[in-house]
């Protein structure tokens, strides 16, 4: 059962580094912001549940941290979230819609509201450039497209603005120019990031963004969604870290065997849990 403690609901404090300053023009204040919620959900793979009444939110502006030991369900929770598949029971909610309601063209409109980023190394084998424009030429009408393509004849390859401005924000405009598939994985991941943030989703899903990397890789991935959150995107961060969930999220989520055992701001969570065995995962005496 889930305990769940009011939430802070609004934005958060922004704590971005000069480098990801929020750009006053794209600043959350001037967006309507785009709620995502799951009611109730259960799913499973044949061998009995993955996933038991889940039920959370994520608000414009804000991030919410969704925390647990590994192998409890987070990425399932995130696949759902990300419309990957369908839930065997509960609703995933965007913007007021239950999702798998919707037409299927209505409902794709709705999945490239939301960005995401998930653990397994994803990038294609081209530049860094082109990896972070395919969201945004994939959105872009057929003429937009074709005179790109004329235009891309004639030599005019600058990265666009918001290229520059997507690769600034994860600190990679530096390396725009560069394969791919030479990156580190810490790069790669900030440039999966990058791709996620240049259409200027409405919901940015991160999954274990920073398993596996160095101090400076992941402040550069924290700082990243420290600007999500104050352009007003509502940033969902699923994460084995507490120590991560503590210094970013404004409200954390703790899953446990598959459920959502406590909820709410993080403070609260972190400082006095409910649940006892929330207290003992905050403290690292529960090993699962
Ligand atoms: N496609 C699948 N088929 C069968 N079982 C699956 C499938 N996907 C996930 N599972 C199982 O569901 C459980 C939860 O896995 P999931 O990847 O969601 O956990 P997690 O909390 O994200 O773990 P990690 O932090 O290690 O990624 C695991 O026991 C996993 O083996």
């Amino acid at each position: 059962m889930t305990t769940e403690r009011p939430g802070t609901g609004g934005p958060g404090v922004g704590e971005s580094d000069g480098s990801t300053a929020p750009d006053p023009a794209s600043n959350g204040a001037g967006r309507g912001g785009t709620r995502l919620a799951a009611h109730d959900l259960g799913h499973g793979f044949g061998n009995g549940a993955v996933l038991e009444d889940i039920s959370l939110a994520v608000e414009p502006g804000e991030i919410l941290a969704v925390v647990g030991p590994s192998g409890t369900g987070k990425t399932t929770l995130f696949r759902l979230l990300a419309m990957f598949e369908r839930p065997d029971e509960g609703t995933v909610e965007v913007g007021g819609d239950d999702v798998w309601d919707l037409p299927e063209a209505r409902r794709l409109a709705v999945r490239r509201r939301i960005g995401m980023a998930f653990q397994t190394r994803s990038l294609f084998s081209t530049t860094v450039e082109e990896n972070v424009s395919y969201g945004l030429r994939v959105r872009r009408s057929w003429s937009a497209r074709i005179r790109d393509a004329v235009e891309g004849l004639f030599g005019r390859d600058e990265p666009s603005d918001t290229v520059e401005k997507a690769l600034r924000t994860v600190g990679m405009f530096d390396k725009v120019d560069r394969d791919a598939g030479s990156l580190s994985a810490g790069e790669a991941q900030r440039v999966a990031i990058a791709r996620a943030l240049a259409p200027d989703p409405d919901v940015l899903l991160l999954d274990e963004p920073t398993s596996n990397l160095d101090p400076r890789n992941t402040a550069a991935i924290e700082s990243a969604m420290r600007a999500a959150r104050d352009r007003g995107i509502a940033v969902a961060l699923a994460t084995h870290d507490m120590q991560q969930a503590r210094r970013v999220s404004d409200r954390t989520a703790v899953i446990l065997g598959g459920t959502c055992i406590e909820s709410g701001p993080t403070d609260e969570v972190f400082e006095s849990p409910d649940d006892d065995r929330v207290r003992q995962f905050v403290e690292g005496k529960l090993v699962y």
